[in-house]
């Protein structure tokens, strides 16, 4: 019996003829892997920077304050200030083909299909991205399009943090809330030490000590939370120790150069430190004349890295007496990474393949 009642879930269109709304599952039917990262605007815009800003800052997962009063200081004050501030920072980083986060994350989910494809495995990959485009229904919609009734999710975060990771699984299972024929799933929580990725940093290094010889002091800066979100039990800070602690023993003699900081910071809060641009200042304060600066949180380029750390603290490090500074640009198109990620989805779709 038909109902006159409109249903809660989104209607399936599982054939694409609409001829048999109950087609058979296929056990070896293909397997989707979504690679979610955070987003970034449509184009460097004051309006799409807007869009994007909105999306993300009005996460929960993101900031942590009732939505009442946040709603009243973020629509009334940061979105009509922050954007515009942000429109020459963004066209300073602009790529041809778009935002580089966009690009190189990408760039990965290509690489990673082409792999498993050359080894004969029925995956399909698709990128999403946390706030914007291309969304994480988009993606997870475009997966069942091509008949995928089993999705690894993997967020393209090596640290877990509840406001990147949990906040990416989060927003698949909220779609997936929404249908009626859900597809099976899966979830990686996080890689920090994850040989291939630890492995694709430390051939990065060392190619540029070889060919440009060696800093003072090797850099490491990860985006920072809030310190109070530590404290609740996030083990963010935990991961990013992890990936410092490996990749000091992957540089054997040389992994005393290393040191860890934390960039980023937005609001009055303490975040955790120490911060980025005053430990560079610091150092050079303190006689340190040539830093290299690496962000391992980071899998893709992007604004936080070629901005911030690329331009700003690059001025601040200059301008406070240091002689080099040497930003190590992301894993991005790395193929060395290309097929550690590729070993990473394999190693969760045990079973599946
Ligand atoms: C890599 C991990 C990231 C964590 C952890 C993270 C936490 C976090 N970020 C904000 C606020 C902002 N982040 C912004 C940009 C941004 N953040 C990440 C990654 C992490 N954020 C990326 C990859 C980017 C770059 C996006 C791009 O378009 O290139 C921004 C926007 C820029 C700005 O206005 O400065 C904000 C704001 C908070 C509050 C937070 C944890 C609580
Ligand atoms: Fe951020
Ligand atoms: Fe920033």
């Amino acid at each position: 019996m038909s109902s006159f009642l409109p249903s809660r879930y989104l209607p399936e269109t599982p054939d694409p003829h609409g001829l048999d709304p109950n087609p058979p599952a296929r056990a070896d039917g293909p397997v989707g892997v979504l690679l979610v990262n955070l987003g970034t605007p449509d184009a460097p815009t004051a309006p799409a920077i807007r869009r994007y800003l909105s999306e993300f800052l009005s996460d929960p997962r993101v900031i942590e304050i009732p939505q009442w009063a946040w709603q009243f200081i973020l629509q009334g004050i940061i979105l009509r200030i922050r954007p515009r501030k942000l429109v020459p920072r963004y066209e300073g980083i602009w790529l041809e083909n778009g935002s580089p986060l966009t690009v190189y994350s990408q760039v990965q989910a290509d690489r990673v299909q082409s792999l498993l494809g050359e080894q004969g495995h029925n995956v399909h990959v698709v990128l999403a991205m946390r706030y914007g485009n291309p969304s994480v229904a988009q993606g997870v919609e475009a997966l069942r399009a091509k008949g995928c009734e089993r999705i690894l999710t993997v967020p393209m975060y090596p640290q877990y943090a509840a406001s990147t990771t949990a906040t990416a699984v989060d927003a698949v299972c909220a779609y997936a809330a929404r249908l009626r024929n859900q597809p099976e799933m899966r979830f990686v929580k996080r890689y920090p030490t994850l040989p291939a990725y630890i492995q694709a940093m430390t051939d990065k290094v060392r190619a540029v000590w070889q060919s440009q010889g060696k800093p003072e002091r090797l850099l490491l800066s990860f985006h920072g939370l809030p310190q109070r979100t530590i404290n609740q039990g996030d083990p963010y800070h935990r991961d990013c120790m992890e990936t410092a602690a490996a990749l000091r023993q992957s540089l054997g003699e040389d992994g005393h150069l290393v040191h860890v900081s934390f960039q980023s910071r937005f609001g009055a809060e303490k975040w955790l430190q120490p911060y980025t641009e005053p430990t560079l200042k610091a150092w050079a304060e303190q006689g340190v004349r040539r830093v290299d600066v690496m962000c391992p949180g980071f899998l893709a380029d992007c604004l936080e890295t070629l901005e911030e750390i690329q331009v700003e603290c690059r001025e601040a490090f200059l301008h406070g007496g240091g002689e080099q500074f040497r930003y190590i640009e992301c894993l991005n198109d790395d193929e060395t990474w290309a097929q550690g990620l590729t070993g990473l989805v394999k190693q969760h779709l045990q079973g599946w393949l």
